[in-house]
């Protein structure tokens, strides 16, 4: 059962420590918001939210992170949590006692509000899981080339709206892609267009050129063309240009169905915000472990 102050008598400074290590490595490298950020996502939905995706694999098992749809989470994601849990450790009364499930989820909260997104309370009380198996992630995340339906039925079997799916999509204001994640859609779209009719023609261009065809395959552009480092609604007025860069961005404007969210979004700020946070949470509820299915790990990497 998560609550707001899971930790009170426990620990009664997670939250503030969590917070300074976050702030320090988010000083050394901008990377620790979109990489963090991202982390929380893939380990929510695979196996809920039980820091599964941390675990680091061995001879005996191909853990999560190795799967190929996790292949390019950022490493400074898993730093963040590592040396917050560190942090943790080094208070005697909160030694082992804070899940990495939970510290993924306060670090998450922190990065948004340290690249200018809301500020929010984070519900605690996760346990850490017992399991992590590249298999499990296939067909549990979302792919750069899914349409509405593929989103919003994904979404759905972690009890998330369309509404939750278009807000929680806005992470791609921050943070980096590779080339290859969305090269179909400026080189070989389809037998009558070779560049996608709903990309904007002049980013479309400036794509071609940032990652021209048999480009290295580590170079990663921006998602956001705009403010790639500001967490902001301009990743809903992006889409109204035609400069969503996955088609599974694009869609959400494409499609009548979820068009005149994107536009509220646009044109409201705070809306944005509340749909975000509220999303946020939800998505923190999927799949928790009690003491019963769960463990707090030692070490955040590796099953106790
Ligand atoms: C809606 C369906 C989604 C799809 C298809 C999708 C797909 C992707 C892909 C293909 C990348 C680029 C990876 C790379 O090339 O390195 C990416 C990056 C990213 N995604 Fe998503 N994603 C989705 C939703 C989300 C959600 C819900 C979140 C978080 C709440 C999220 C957070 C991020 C972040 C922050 C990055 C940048 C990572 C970095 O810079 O290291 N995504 N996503
Ligand atoms: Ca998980
Ligand atoms: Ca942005």
């Amino acid at each position: 059962q998560l609550r707001r102050n899971y930790y009170a008598n426990i620990c009664p400074n997670v939250e503030n420590i969590v917070r300074n290590v976050v702030r320090q490595k988010f000083q050394q490298t901008f990377v620790t918001v979109p990489a963090t950020l991202r982390l929380f996502f893939h380990d929510c939905f695979v196996q809920g939210c039980d820091a599964s995706v941390i675990i680091a694999s061995t001879p005996n098992n191909k853990a999560e992170k190795d799967h190929p749809d996790n292949l390019s989470l950022a490493g400074d994601g898993f730093d963040t949590v590592i040396k917050a849990k560190a942090a943790v450790d080094a208070v005697p009364s909160c030694r082992n006692k804070v899940s990495c499930a939970d510290i993924l989820t306060m670090a998450t909260r922190d990065v948004i509000a340290l690249s200018g997104g809301p500020s929010y309370a984070v519900e605690l009380g996760r346990f850490d899981g017992l399991s992590s198996t590249a298999s499990s992630v296939t067909g549990k995340l979302p792919q750069p080339t899914f349409n509405l339906n593929q989103l919003s039925s994904l979404f759905a079997s972690h009890g998330l709206t369309q509404t939750d799916m278009i807000a929680l999509s806005a992470a791609h204001t921050l943070g980096f892609s590779h080339c290859g994640k969305f090269a179909n859609r400026i080189y070989n779209f389809s037998a009558r267009s070779v560049v996608d009719p709903t990309l904007n023609r002049a980013y479309a261009s400036q794509l071609q050129a940032m990652c021209p065809r048999n480009v290295d395959p580590r170079i990663a552009i921006n998602m956001d063309p705009n403010t790639p480092r500001i967490f902001d609604n301009v990743y809903y007025k992006n889409l109204q240009q035609g400069k969503g860069l996955f088609t599974s961005d694009q869609v959400l404007f494409s499609d009548p169905r979820s068009r005149p969210t994107v536009n509220a979004w646009a044109s409201n700020s705070a809306a944005f915000q509340q749909a975000f946070v509220t999303a946020i949470n939800k998505l923190g509820r999927v799949g928790v472990k009690t003491r019963g299915n769960g463990n707090i790990r030692r070490d955040c990497a590796a099953f106790n």
